[in-house]
C-alpha cells in the first residue's frame, strides 16, 4: 500500500510565520492566526488616536494608560482575526495566499483556535475594562463583534461592498485610541476614521485584482470576480480622489498643521496617480505596487499626524 502522503511543509506565511522564526513552532501557529502585520498598523493608528487625544505631551500615567490600551486593543484585534482563520479555513485552504495559515492546514483544531481567540478577546477586553474606561471596552468588543461576524461571517459570503461595509471595523483604531485617552469620542477621532474607511476599498482591491484567480477559486463574491477588472480598477482610482479630499480634512478642521498637509499632499498625489495608471495600463505588477503603496501611505499618514502634533 502506497504510504499517505504527508503534507507539504508550511511556508514562511505573509502574516508572521516567518517573522516567528524564533519562537517555538506550536507558538508560531498562534501567533500567526493573530494576522500579526496588520494588527501591527491598527495598534499604530489607535496610538495615533490616543496621541492626538492629549495636548502637549503627555504625563507619566498617559503614557502608562497608552500603553495598556494598546495592548487591550492588540488583543481583541488578534482575536478577531483569529476568529476569522477559525470561521474561513475552507476557503483559506483554496487560495494560494492563504493556505499556509494553520487553521487551513489542520494544524491548529476548531477548538484550539476558537479557545485561543475567545482567551485573547476575554485578556485583552478585561485590560480595557478595568485598566482603561468602559467605553473603549465596549467599543472594541463590538470592532471585534463588526470584523469576526458582520464582516466575515455576514457579509464577505454575500456582497461584493463586503470590504466597504466591513471596513468601518479596520477603521475603528483611532476611535478607539481616543476613547481610551478621554472617555469621549471626538470629532477629530471620527475624521481619523472616515480616512482609514476610504482607504480601505483601494487597499483590498489593489490586492483583489492581482489575486484574482485566488478570490475565483474561492468562491467570495470579490469585486474584480462579480464585476470584472476594469469596473474595480475605476473604483480603486475614485476612491483614491475621494480620499485624497478626505486625507486634507485634519486641516481643515485645525487638527494639524502644513507638515501634515505636506505629507497628506504628496502621499495622495502617489495614491491617485497609482489609481490612475492602474485603471489605465493594468498589470499585476501594477497593482501589487499599488497594494503595497497602500500600507506606505496609511503608515506615513498616521506618522505625520504624529510629528505634526509634537512639532506644532
Ligand atoms: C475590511 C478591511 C480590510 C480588508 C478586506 C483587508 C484585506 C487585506 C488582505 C487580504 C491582506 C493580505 C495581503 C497578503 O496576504 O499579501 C491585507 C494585508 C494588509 N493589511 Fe489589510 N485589509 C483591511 C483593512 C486593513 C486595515 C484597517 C489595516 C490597518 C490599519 C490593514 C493593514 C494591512 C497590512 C499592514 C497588511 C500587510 C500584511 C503583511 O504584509 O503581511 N488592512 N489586507
Ligand atoms: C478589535 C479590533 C481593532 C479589530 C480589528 C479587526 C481587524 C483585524 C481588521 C483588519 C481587517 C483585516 C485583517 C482584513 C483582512 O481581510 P480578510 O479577513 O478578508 O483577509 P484574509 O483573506 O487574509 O483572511
Amino acid at each position: 500500500m502506497a504510504p499517505t502522503p504527508s503534507p507539504a511543509p508550511a511556508p514562511a506565511g505573509p502574516f508572521g510565520m516567518a517573522g516567528a522564526g524564533a519562537l517555538p513552532s506550536r507558538l508560531a501557529q498562534f501567533y500567526a492566526l493573530t494576522k500579526p502585520r496588520v494588527v501591527q498598523l491598527i495598534v499604530f493608528c489607535a496610538f495615533i488616536g490616543m496621541v492626538l487625544a492629549v495636548p502637549g505631551l503627555p504625563s507619566r500615567a498617559q503614557w502608562g494608560l497608552m500603553a495598556i490600551a494598546s495592548a487591550g486593543i492588540w488583543l481583541v484585534a488578534g482575536a478577531a482575526a483569529a476568529f476569522n482563520c477559525l470561521v474561513e479555513r475552507h476557503i483559506d485552504a483554496r487560495m494560494k495566499r492563504t493556505a499556509w495559515r494553520p487553521t487551513a492546514r489542520g494544524e491548529l483544531s476548531n477548538r484550539q483556535a476558537l479557545a485561543f481567540s475567545a482567551l485573547l478577546c476575554t485578556a485583552g477586553s478585561a485590560l480595557l475594562y478595568w485598566w482603561v474606561n468602559a467605553l473603549t471596552m465596549w467599543l472594541t468588543f463590538a470592532t471585534f463583534v463588526g470584523y469576526a461576524v458582520v464582516y466575515t461571517v455576514i457579509l464577505k459570503p454575500r456582497t461584493p461592498q463586503n470590504i466597504v461595509i466591513g471596513g468601518a471595523s479596520g477603521a475603528m483604531p483611532p476611535v478607539l485610541g481616543w476613547a481610551a485617552m478621554t472617555g469621549d469620542v471626538g470629532a477629530e477621532a471620527l475624521i481619523l476614521f472616515l480616512i482609514i474607511f476610504l482607504w480601505t476599498p483601494p487597499h483590498f482591491w489593489a490586492l483583489a485584482l492581482y489575486r484574482v484567480e485566488d478570490y475565483r477559486k474561492s468562491g467570495l463574491p470579490m469585486l474584480p470576480v462579480t464585476h470584472g477588472s476594469e469596473y474595480t480598477r475605476l473604483q480603486v482610482f475614485l476612491y483614491t480622489l475621494i480620499l485624497f479630499a478626505g486625507c486634507l480634512m485634519p486641516f481643515v478642521y485645525g487638527m494639524s498643521s502644513w507638515i501634515y498637509l505636506a505629507a497628506a499632499v504628496l502621499l495622495g498625489t502617489g495614491f491617485c496617480l497609482y489609481g490612475y495608471w492602474l485603471w489605465r495600463d493594468y498589470s499585476d505588477a501594477l497593482a501589487r505596487k499599488t497594494f503595497r503603496f497602500s500600507l506606505v501611505h496609511l503608515s506615513l499618514l498616521f506618522a505625520a499626524l504624529l510629528v505634526d502634533h509634537y512639532v506644532f
